[in-house]
C-alpha cells in the first residue's frame, strides 16, 4: 500500500493556501460575524455627560441631609428634567428638579433621590431618606473614556461587540467579511428529501449538514442542490458559481469508482491535488485552489460521517483563517474512555463519541467519553447521536475502559 498522507501535513497543506479575506467597510447592519480589521477608538466620554441611574429628584444631598421618615424634608420641585433634556439645568439651594433615568444631572445638584423615596409630588415633594452624595449619578467616562480603544482587529463581531460599536457612534467598520461558501453535493443517487424516493435512491443530506456548519464557523453558506455523476454539468455548474465564491465545498465523486465526476473535472486542471491521508474515516481528500481569484475548494468524501469529520478537521480551520482569526487543529479535551476502543492501524481515526462532563463537586474523574454504536461511514444516525470526535492515534489499535483519549467536542 503506497503511504498515506498524514491528517497534520493535509492540514499544513490547506493552510499554506487559504488567505484571510481583504478587509471591507461594512455597514454594522450587515457585520455580525465579520472580524475587526480595525482597532475602534470613542470620540467621546460614555456616557457623555453625568445622568441619573433612576427615576426620582435631583438635589443638593445637603438641603436633605436630615430627612427621615418620621421628619421629612420638603422642597418645591422647579421643573422635570426628562431623557433627552438638552438645555442647562440648574438646581438651586434649597430646591429640587424631577429628574428621569439618563437625564442629565442638573447644574448644582450632587445626588439623585429614587421617587420611592418620596411622596412623590410635583409641585413640592417630601423627601423621607437622606441619599448620599453622588448616589444614582452615572459618571461622564465611567464607562469610557474619549479615545479609549474600545475593541481592537481581530475581535469576532456578535452581539454585544455591534452594540458599543454603535455606541461609540459608528455607523461603519472596517472587517474581514463572513466567507461566502457555495456547498455542492454529486450522485446520480441523491434525491431532495421531500420529494419521493425510487429503488436506488437515497435523499440527500450533506448539503444540509455541510451548510449548517459553514453557518455556525462564520460563514455564509449557499446551498446548490445535488449535480449527478458528469463532470461536464459538475464543471458547468462549478463555472456559473465560481464568480459569487470565497470558497466551495464538494461532497462526493473523489474515489476510485468508475463515475468519479469531480476528481475527472478538477484532475485536468491540475490546481487540485485528490490524495489518501490516514484516517478513518474521510480516507480521500482533495484541496486546490479554482480559477485566477484561487478560490479554495474542498472536495470532501461523499459518506456523510466522512463529509462532516473531514470538515471539522479541515474546512473549519480554512474558514478561521478566511476569517482573519488564528487557525489550526480542533481544540481537544482530554477525557477517559467509558469503554474499550477499537481502530485501525496507520490510520488516525475520529470515532463518534458521547462525552460526559465531569460531575460537579469535582471527584477524581474527569469528563468520560464512550463510542456511539454505529461507527460506520454511512451512518448518520450513529453520528446524530454524538456530540464529540474520539481522536485515536495511528499507532494505537486498541484502548481499554479507563484509558485516557483526546476528544474534539462537537
Ligand atoms: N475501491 C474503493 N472504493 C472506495 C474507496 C477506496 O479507497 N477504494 N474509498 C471508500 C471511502 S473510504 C469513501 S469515504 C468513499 C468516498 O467516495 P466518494 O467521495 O467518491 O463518494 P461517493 O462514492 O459519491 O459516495 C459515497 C457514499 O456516500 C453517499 N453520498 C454521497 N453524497 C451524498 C450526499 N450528498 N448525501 C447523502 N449521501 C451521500 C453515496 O450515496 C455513497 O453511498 O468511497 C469508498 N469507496
Ligand atoms: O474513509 Mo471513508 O471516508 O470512511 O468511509
Amino acid at each position: 500500500m503506497d503511504a498515506m498522507k498524514t491528517v497534520d501535513a493535509h492540514l499544513a497543506d490547506i493552510l499554506r493556501v487559504v488567505r484571510p479575506l481583504d478587509p471591507v467597510r461594512l455597514d454594522l447592519e450587515d457585520a455580525l460575524g465579520s472580524v475587526l480589521a480595525e482597532d475602534v477608538a470613542s470620540p467621546v466620554a460614555l456616557p457623555p455627560f453625568d445622568n441619573s441611574a433612576m427615576d426620582g429628584y435631583a438635589v443638593r444631598a445637603g438641603d436633605v441631609a436630615g430627612a427621615s421618615e418620621d421628619a421629612p424634608v420638603v422642597l418645591p420641585v422647579t421643573v422635570d428634567v426628562a431623557a433627552g433634556d438638552t438645555s442647562h439645568r440648574v438646581v438651586e439651594p434649597g430646591s429640587v428638579t424631577r429628574i428621569m433615568t439618563g437625564a442629565p444631572v442638573p447644574e448644582g445638584a450632587d445626588a439623585v433621590v429614587p421617587v420611592e423615596w418620596t411622596d412623590g409630588g410635583t409641585v413640592k415633594v417630601a423627601i423621607r431618606r437622606p441619599p448620599q452624595a453622588g448616589n444614582a449619578i452615572r459618571r461622564s467616562g465611567e464607562d469610557v473614556r474619549a479615545g479609549d480603544v474600545v475593541l481592537t482587529a481581530g475581535t469576532v463581531i456578535g452581539p454585544a461587540q455591534l452594540g458599543i460599536l454603535a455606541g461609540v457612534g459608528r455607523r461603519a467598520v472596517l472587517a474581514h467579511p463572513r466567507p461566502r461558501v457555495v456547498v455542492l453535493s454529486t450522485g446520480t443517487e441523491l434525491v431532495e428529501p421531500g420529494t419521493p424516493l425510487g429503488h436506488g435512491q437515497i435523499w440527500e443530506s450533506n448539503s444540509y449538514t455541510l451548510v449548517a456548519a459553514v453557518r455556525q464557523a462564520g460563514g455564509e453558506a449557499f446551498r446548490r442542490g445535488a449535480v449527478g455523476d458528469d463532470p461536464g454539468a459538475f464543471s458547468a455548474t462549478l463555472d456559473a458559481l465560481l464568480g459569487e465564491a470565497d470558497a466551495v465545498i464538494t461532497s462526493g465523486g473523489i474515489s476510485m469508482g468508475a463515475y468519479e465526476p469531480v476528481k475527472e473535472a478538477l484532475s485536468a486542471l491540475g490546481t487540485v491535488r485528490f490524495e489518501k491521508v490516514a484516517m478513518q474515516p474521510g480516507m480521500p481528500q482533495g484541496f486546490g485552489v479554482l480559477g485566477e481569484r484561487r478560490v479554495p475548494i474542498f472536495t470532501l468524501p461523499g459518506n456523510p460521517v466522512s463529509a462532516y469529520v473531514s470538515f471539522v478537521l479541515y474546512v473549519k480551520p480554512a474558514l478561521a483563517r478566511m476569517r482573519g482569526l488564528p487557525a489550526g487543529p480542533p481544540a481537544m479535551v482530554t477525557a477517559i474512555c467509558g469503554s474499550a476502543l477499537r481502530s485501525p492501524a496507520g490510520r488516525r481515526s475520529f470515532l463518534r463519541g458521547v462525552l460526559t462532563p465531569a460531575a460537579p463537586g469535582g471527584g477524581p474523574a474527569g469528563p468520560t467519553v464512550s463510542p456511539v454504536h454505529g461507527q460506520g461511514s454511512h451512518q448518520l444516525a450513529a453520528l446524530a447521536g454524538a456530540n464529540a470526535l474520539i481522536m485515536v492515534p495511528e499507532d494505537v489499535t486498541e484502548l481499554p475502559e479507563g484509558a485516557p483519549v483526546e476528544v474534539i467536542p462537537l
